[in-house]
């Protein structure tokens, strides 16, 4: 992966577009709120030595400046909270910009990557990545950057009130900050350091596990099974817990001393300032003592709350940089290679020449040089075991994944050398697994094609058998279907499925085991719809019942990623070999179900 080359809060910038001034104007304004915040301290001292000076000459009216200084005090601190109001509105408004467009990058770049990338990636890791590091990247630019830059001026403004009033005091307020940053330093530097990105990646596998534990629930609970049953889940559950618990243990020692010496600056300013005091005499030189004293005690409590917003700052701006490299990862992600000189395809005829593929990580090959052809217009059916490379050949046509050697030609052109866009228009792909999303009927039909009209989807929906679905739902075409929509069966599913892949009027149509969910009434309107979707068309179809495939052209066994026999039906069933035992116990089942049947009507 190439590396990054300018750092996270850089990106984050980039991020934010022309926004990032109102970031850095934010910044400069909390820490003009910062330095307006101490000046009330300033003024309340000056309010309480004009009281002491008065007192000590007897004659309160002497106190002539308190009243002023009191409401100098009054306006510095409502100057700093409306500065730090304006500075916090400006880090808002550029936050949820930054937080939208890293959003909006990772999701846009997302749909250009190969289908592939998905089933390496789970939808609860990306989720993750793309909503929740961009939520905390927006609470870090809101809230702790201009907190960060205040308190970075901090230490400034104390080196300054050093020289204001009594250095020796003022090195006692230092001093404790200084040990705190070290002890801040042992929690985020080193291993530490590292912590944020390793726990990240811990609570995101945690996330994905939850949802593949969520999506399994049904199963869990027809078989009566624990969360245990869950490995992955509770292994991630426990690879969290490690790296939470092992961080918190880890920083008991640092943050208790971070805690104990920002708290315990007293420790060194009473002794000091009784060390002052010894070594001066005069009732005036008493009293500046006496009031420098104050001063610092004041002061001390706004050192410590400044350390602590550094402190959570500095934990925030670990999780901000880690996020931002995370979706930066997603952003490095290849596309899908577009052809430099694309091709038309002459016509809708396939050519699998030689082609090997082992998915990205495993050595394992999935097809193993299989070379066939389906001409224009015909059918090829590919049926085999469980895990033999039948989805994995179909998924190579639609470049879901690109071969590693051999080729894929759709009429005689090389699929990589055909534009996406082309590609796309020449395969419609009917999936096991159909997914509606939340929205009307008729929009999740019009996904296959935009621009169709009502009458179009409607003729559509019409030849693939849906309109008892559509005249059952109370809305017809506009019911609202998908997650949190009405419920469909997965058989009325493949048929609003089939109900796009023939408005998409695709020349060549790959069907991944259409029928596997369908009871017996769905499978006949699905066979129906699947009739009317392939006239003229090349097709390429993967099916378990064997009904579904005796007319097909050409049908290939596929055994361990190869193809073991070839042939037309008849051919198969003559060969005596994997398919014609598959055939004979076809018939059985088919023999034994009706035998059933018959039995019950009996
Ligand atoms: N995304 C993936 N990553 C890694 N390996 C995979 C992936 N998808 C499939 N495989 C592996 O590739 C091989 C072929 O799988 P494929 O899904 O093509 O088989 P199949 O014949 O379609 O099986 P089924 O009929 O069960 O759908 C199997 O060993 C499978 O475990």
């Amino acid at each position: 992966m190439e590396k990054q080359k300018n750092g996270e809060l850089s990106r984050m910038f980039g991020y934010a577009g022309k926004f990032h001034v109102l970031t850095v104007l934010g910044c400069v304004l909390s820490g003009i709120s910062t330095i307006l915040s101490m000046l009330p301290f300033v003024c309340i001292w000056l309010v309480i030595r004009d009281l002491i000076q008065a007192f000590a000459a007897g004659d309160i009216s002497l106190a002539t400046g308190s009243a002023h200084y009191a409401w100098m005090a009054v306006v510095f601190a409502a100057a700093s909270i409306l500065i730090y109001y304006i500075a916090l509105n400006c880090t808002h408004l550029a936050a949820f910009r930054t937080a939208t467009n890293m959003r909006k990058s990772a999701i846009h770049h997302i749909v250009t990557l190969p289908l592939g990338y998905f089933s390496q990636n789970a939808s609860g890791r990306l989720r993750n990545i793309i909503d929740d590091n961009a939520g905390l990247t927006e609470g870090f630019l809101a809230h702790q950057l201009p907190d960060l830059t205040g308190a970075a001026v901090m230490p400034v403004a104390v080196i300054i009130l050093i020289f204001l009033f009594d250095w020796r005091l003022g090195i006692c307020c230092l001093i404790p900050m200084g040990i705190s940053v070290i002890f801040l330093k042992q929690m985020m530097g080193g291993d530490n350091a590292q912590f944020m990105g390793k726990y990240m990646t811990a609570l995101e596998t945690m996330n994905k596990e939850a949802v593949e534990y969520i999506r399994g629930i049904p199963v869990v609970k027809v078989f009566q099974q624990t969360i245990y049953s869950f490995k992955n889940f509770h292994a991630a559950i426990e690879e969290y817990e490690k790296f939470a618990s092992g961080y918190a243990l880890k920083c008991r020692i640092p943050l208790t001393g971070f805690t104990v010496t920002l708290n315990g600056t007293f420790v060194l300013l009473i002794p000091v300032a009784m060390f002052i005091l010894s070594g001066v005499s005069g009732q005036a030189a008493y009293e500046n003592v006496v009031l420098d004293f104050l001063f610092y005690s004041l002061f001390t409590p706004v050192c410590a709350t400044m350390m602590n917003r550094i402190m959570f700052a500095s934990e925030q701006l670990m999780a901000a940089k880690s996020a931002v490299s995370r979706v930066d990862e997603i952003l490095q992600e290849k596309p899908l290679k577009e052809p430099e000189h694309p091709l038309i395809p002459a016509d809708a005829s396939i050519v699998f020449s030689d082609v090997s593929f082992a998915y990205p990580g495993t050595k394992e090959k999935a097809l193993d040089h299989i070379s066939f052809e389906v001409p224009t217009g015909k059918t090829v059916a590919l049926v085999g075991a469980s895990g033999s490379g039948k989805s994995t050949a179909a998924s190579l046509i639609p470049r879901f994944y690109d071969v590693q050697s051999g080729s894929v030609t759709i009429g005689g052109v090389d699929v990589r050398n055909i534009e996406k866009q082309e590609l796309m228009k020449r395969v419609a792909f009917v999936f096991q697994n159909t997914c509606l999303f939340k929205d009307t009927l008729l929009n999740n039909i019009k996904a296959a094609r935009p621009d169709a009209t009502r009458e179009e989807v409607l003729k559509a929906a019409d030849e693939a058998q849906c309109k008892d679905i559509i005249d059952r739902l109370p809305d017809g075409l506009d019911t609202l279907v998908g997650t949190g929509g009405t419920y469909l069966s997965g058989g009325e599913n493949q048929r609003i499925a089939l109900a796009r892949a023939i408005l998409k009027d695709a020349p060549i149509i790959v069907l991944d085991e259409a029928t596997a969910f369908a009871d017996a009434e769905n499978e006949h309107q699905i066979q129906l719809a699947f009739e009317r979707l392939t006239q003229n068309k090349t097709v390429m179809m993967i099916a378990h019942r064997l009904s579904t495939i005796q007319d097909a052209d050409l049908i290939l066994v596929f055994k361990e990623g190869q193809i073991a026999e070839r042939g037309t039906h008849e051919e198969l069933v003559a060969l005596n070999g994997i398919y014609s035992s598959m055939w004979k116990d076809y018939q059985t089942s088919i023999a034994w179900k009706v035998g059933k049947e018959d039995e019950q009507h009996d």
